[in-house]
């Protein structure tokens, strides 16, 4: 070899040896965490990672250093570094990077995993600017139709209240990201939203695809044994690319027809201040996931807390009675007067947050509370931690509403200050997917007992509390009975549709 390039390599070795030695012998201390296995690093449990770490946390603190092959990771435990970190120090740790399969599936970019900061300020605003609470006035018609429609189906096919509960978010988020109307089960538009939605979430999971933590796999061909992850992201990419292709053509095409509704992507493109196309493509059917399966996950938690404590449910729906009435069906507004039912709310948001945890990328190397945390470093948010400290929430697995009655509720305990996350990637949602749970909850209590099913051989049947654990947790299937309560109620909600339609 030319002794000239032998030197180069050589030179470039060093430099590359001194510039990690440099950062690796820095005098300030790692943060601590579990020793791993010699190449693979510390290995993560398939199911509720989050909980683990969380339990890691009574050895360690409430940062946690790990490694999985290779790749460097620490997790914040508590609220106290989360606020510090992502709040106080946004300016370097609001950048989110996208997993590997996520880009292997063309689902990087838009709101969610842009990096180039003008294209990620424009997303972050057509979002916020959509679902602002200006315009959640002029969606809230709307809002209230999909609730009642869903409760209707409750009543004709009470054993697919899954089925019912999967379709609800959808229907909402396609109706204010593009002006669409489902129409009904097996609307076409709808099962690619919901196609999109589940590979989304599967593709953003931490223990699900070994190319997330070993990137360098994704140059293993399609054809080769172990390359099946392959053939799945080349099919999801097609997919997630023909479904934001085809909903953006449907509002282009209603507004060049004349007949397109309010939306977030029309309001987009008629904006003064223009926006990027594939900014708008890619932020909407991120707003579609975004919103859909968080708020999917959130009543069906709220659905088996009622199964599984029924006298809280009866609390809930007898200040309803109370507050609002026998002449009409609860409304966002009677929110601040029911307070036991805002209770449930937010017991059911700790109790099992729908987004566990979530990743940022810090853009330079940073030090806290005398730990080093390098720039390469992926720093995962376990909003799961926050909500079941036990220091914070004595028996914090039991679903206990009565945390949040008669005391004040201070930010660091408080999970609508903590399940949406924090800082300059904070949910742009919030507002509207609050106003969607609480109104969805509240007519359900109002018009339906949720009591436990029966088995063929007649016995109540008592339903585990199980999770899904990928990059949005949701109960797994389980059976219950819904009964109209009165006919009183039923009659208000034939009211409410018929006044709707
Ligand atoms: C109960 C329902 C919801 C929960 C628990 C939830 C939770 C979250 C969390 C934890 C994040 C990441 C925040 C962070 O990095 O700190 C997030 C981001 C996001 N959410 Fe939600 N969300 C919900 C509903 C919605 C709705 C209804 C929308 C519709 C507009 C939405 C759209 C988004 C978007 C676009 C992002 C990405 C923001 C960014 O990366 O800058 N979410 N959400």
């Amino acid at each position: 070899m030319d002794g000239r390039l032998v030197f180069a390599l050589l030179s470039v070795c060093f430099a590359t040896f001194l510039y990690r030695w440099r950062r690796t012998s820095c005098r300030w201390p790692r943060p601590p965490g579990p020793p791993g296995l010699p190449l693979i690093g510390n290995i993560l449990p398939k199911q509720y990672p989050w909980e683990a770490i969380r339990r890691w946390g009574h050895t360690y603190g409430p940062l946690i250093r790990m490694s999985v092959l290779g790749t460097p990771a620490l997790v914040v435990n508590s609220y106290e570094a989360a606020a510090e970190l992502f709040e106080k120090r946004s300016s370097i740790y609001s950048q989110r990077h996208p997993m590997e399969m996520i880009l292997l599936c063309g689902m990087d970019g838009g709101v969610l995993f842009e990096t180039n900061p003008v294209k990620l300020r424009q997303a972050r605003r057509l979002v916020a600017t959509g679902v602002s609470s200006r315009e959640l006035d002029i969606y809230r018609p709307q809002l209230r139709t999909h609730i009642a429609k869903m409760l209707e189906k409750f009543l004709h096919t009470p054993d697919k209240f899954l089925d019912h509960i999967q379709h609800l978010p959808g229907e909402i988020m396609l109706d204010i990201a593009y002006g669409y109307t489902s129409t009904g089960f097996n609307d076409p538009f709808i099962k690619e939203a919901e196609t999109w939605i589940r590979n989304f979430a599967i593709a953003g999971s931490v223990t699900e695809y070994l190319v997330n933590w070993l990137p360098i796999l994704s140059y293993v061909p399609q054809w080769l044994p172990g390359g099946a992850f392959k053939r799945t992201a080349a099919l999801w990419n097609k997919q997630a690319v023909d479904f934001g292709e085809s909903a953006f053509q449907f509002v282009v095409k209603a507004m060049t027809d004349g007949v397109s509704r309010p939306s977030v992507v029309s309001k987009a493109i008629n904006s003064q201040d223009p926006y990027d196309r594939h900014v708008i493509v890619k932020s909407a059917t991120q707003m579609v996931t975004g919103g859909a399966d968080t708020s999917v996950s959130v009543i069906e938690t709220f659905m088996l807390a009622m199964l599984l404590n029924p006298e809280v449910q009866r609390r809930a729906q007898d200040e309803i009675d109370r507050v609002v009435g026998a002449d009409r069906l609860p409304t966002y507004s009677d929110r601040e007067s029911l307070p036991f039912v805002e209770a449930v709310m937010r017991e059911v948001m700790r109790w099992r947050p729908p987004v566990p945890m979530v990743p940022r990328h810090p853009t330079q190397d940073d030090v806290y509370n005398g730990y080093f945390i390098p720039k390469d470093t992926i720093v995962y948010i376990n909003f799961w931690a926050m909500l079941h400290d036990e220091e914070k929430f004595p028996d914090h697995d039991k679903f206990d509403p009565d945390r949040w009655i008669g005391g004040g509720v201070t930010k660091d305990i408080d999970p609508f200050g903590i399940v949406f996350g924090f800082g300059r990637r904070e949910c742009p949602g919030k507002l509207l997917a609050v106003e969607l749970v609480f109104t969805t909850l509240a007519n359900i209590l109002a018009v339906f007992d949720i009591t436990k099913a029966r088995s063929t051989d007649g016995q109540l049947m008592t339903p585990a509390v199980a999770y899904s654990s990928g990059g949005i947790s949701a109960p797994l299937p389980f059976k219950c009975n819904i009964k109209p309560r009165t006919e009183r109620a039923l009659k208000l909600l034939q009211e409410t549709l018929a006044c709707e339609s």
